[in-house]
C-alpha cells in the first residue's frame, strides 16, 4: 500500500460519446491535489467508432474490440512520463446496476504489462455489489477540485458528455464520505440525442458549437413528454445508461433538423434544471466540464434555465475536456491507498467502498535484484 505522499499517477477515459481516449496525470495522495500535469487524446478512427457502437448493450466485448481498446489506451498514455500509477476506466458497453451489472471493456492486466506500471481498473463492480449505482464515480475528484481551487460555499460540478452527471459539493467538510459532504447523480441524457440527430440526418458527428439548434425552435409538448420520463421522478442517487433514453429521438423524428436540433438541446438543459431541484441548498457556481461546455446554444439555455451562475471550469482553471481522466487517476491514487471512491450520497451504496482491481506487471529480468 502507498504511503501518504503524494505521487504522478496517469488516468485515462474513454466516454460514452464514444470520440477517443483521454489521458492525464494529476499528482496527488489521494486526498489532495497538488498538481495537474501533462494530457494526451488519441481519437477513434470512423471504423473504430462503429465497432464501439456494434458492441454497445454487450456483457462480453469480442476479443477484436478488447484489442483495439487497450492498443488505443497504450497509445494515448505512450508519450506520457513520469507517473507511476495508471487508472483505466476502460470503455463501459453495459451499465443496468439493479439489472446484469455494469461492464466497461478493456483488461487492465494487459496494460499493466504493456506499460509495465500498476493499473487499477474495473472501478464500478464493487460498487453495484454493494448496492451501488456503480456511477457517478467522480465525485470524490470534484469533492478534491473544490477544494483545490479554494470553494468557501457550496458549488457544483456538471459534466456534459455522452450522458449528464452533476455533483453537488460542500468544500467545508474535509472528508467526502462525511453526510452532507457530496450529493452526484446523473442528471439525464446530454449530447448523446443531439450526436445520434446530427449523425443520422447530416452526417456529422455533432452540432458544432451548437450552431444548428441555435436557429430551431424548441417544440414544447416534446419536451413535456421528455421530462414525464420515471427517471426524473426518482431520487438521486440515480445512473443511466447511454441508450435510456432512445424514445427521445423517436419524438423528434417529425421535426425539421433545426427543430430538432433544438429541442433535444433543450431536453440536456430542462434535465439539469429538474436535476437541480435535489441539491440540498443552490450552489454558488455550476462549473460546466465535458465536451457539452463547447455548445455556445446549450451553454445560454442552461444560464437561462438555472438559478445561479453557470460556468466553464476553465474559469477556474481547471481543463473540461481533461477532468474524467484526471478523476480516474485521482480515484487510482485512493484505490492503491485503501480509501473509499465512492458513498452512499454518490452511487447510492450501502457502505463506503474503495472500487477498483490493481494489476500488476510481472517484474522484467532487469527489476529482479538476485540475492
Ligand atoms: N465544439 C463543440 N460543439 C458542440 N458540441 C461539442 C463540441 N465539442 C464537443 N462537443 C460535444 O461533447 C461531446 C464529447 O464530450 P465528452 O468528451 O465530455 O464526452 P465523453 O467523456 O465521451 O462522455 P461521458 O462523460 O458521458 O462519458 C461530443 O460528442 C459533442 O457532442
Ligand atoms: C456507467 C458509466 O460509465 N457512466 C458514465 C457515463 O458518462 C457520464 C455519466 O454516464 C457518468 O455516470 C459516468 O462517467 C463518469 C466519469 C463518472 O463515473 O463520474
Amino acid at each position: 500500500m502507498l504511503g501518504n505522499d503524494a505521487i504522478w499517477a496517469c488516468g485515462t477515459m474513454s466516454g460514452t460519446s464514444l470520440d477517443g481516449v483521454d489521458a492525464a496525470l494529476v499528482l496527488t495522495n489521494g486526498e489532495e491535489i497538488s498538481g495537474f500535469g501533462e494530457v494526451a487524446f488519441r481519437a477513434y478512427s470512423a471504423d473504430e467508432r462503429e465497432m464501439l457502437r456494434a458492441e454497445l448493450g454487450a456483457w462480453e466485448a469480442s476479443e477484436a474490440l478488447c484489442e483495439m481498446l487497450e492498443t488505443a489506451h497504450v497509445q494515448a498514455i505512450h508519450g506520457l512520463t513520469g507517473y507511476e500509477l495508471i487508472g483505466f476506466h476502460g470503455q463501459t458497453l453495459a451499465h443496468e446496476p439493479h439489472g446484469r451489472g455494469t461492464y466497461q471493456a478493456g483488461d487492465g492486466a494487459v496494460l499493466a504489462e504493456v506499460l509495465n506500471r500498476p493499473v487499477v481498473w474495473d472501478f464500478r463492480t464493487s460498487d453495484v455489489k454493494l448496492g451501488g449505482e456503480g456511477a457517478p464515480l467522480a465525485p470524490f475528484f470534484h469533492h478534491a477540485c473544490a477544494r483545490y481551487i479554494g470553494a468557501q460555499e457550496p458549488v457544483a460540478f456538471l459534466n456534459l458528455g455522452g450522458v449528464g452527471n452533476i455533483t453537488w459539493v460542500d468544500p467545508r467538510l474535509r472528508n467526502p464520505a462525511a453526510p452532507g459532504a457530496l450529493l452526484a447523480f446523473d442528471t439525464g441524457p446530454a449530447n448523446a440525442p443531439v450526436n445520434d440527430l446530427m449523425r443520422q440526418r447530416r452526417a456529422q458527428t455533432q452540432d458544432d458549437g451548437g450552431r444548428l439548434a441555435a436557429s430551431g425552435r424548441v417544440a414544447e409538448g416534446v419536451l413535456e413528454a421528455f421530462l414525464e420520463h420515471p427517471y426524473f421522478y426518482r431520487m438521486p442517487p440515480k445512473s443511466l445508461d447511454r441508450n435510456d433514453f432512445t424514445s427521445l429521438l423517436d419524438g423528434v423524428a417529425d421535426l425539421s433538423d433545426v427543430d430538432a436540433a433544438a429541442t433535444l438541446t433543450a431536453a440536456c438543459a430542462a434535465s439539469v434544471a429538474r436535476g437541480m431541484d435535489h441539491c440540498p441548498v443552490a450552489p454558488a457556481t455550476v462549473f460546466v466540464t465535458g465536451g457539452g461546455r463547447h455548445n455556445a446554444t446549450l451553454m445560454a439555455m442552461l444560464a437561462a434555465g438555472l438559478d445561479c451562475p453557470v460556468r466553464p471550469v476553465e474559469d477556474v482553471d481547471l481543463d473540461g475536456d481533461m477532468l474524467e481522466a484526471q478523476a480516474f487517476a485521482y480515484l487510482a491514487v485512493r484505490v492503491a491507498r485503501g480509501l473509499p471512491t465512492s458513498c452512499p450520497a454518490t452511487t447510492g451504496v450501502r457502505a463506503c467502498v474503495g472500487g477498483g482491481r490493481i494489476a500488476r506487471p510481472t517484474p522484467r529480468s532487469a527489476d529482479v535484484h538476485l540475492a
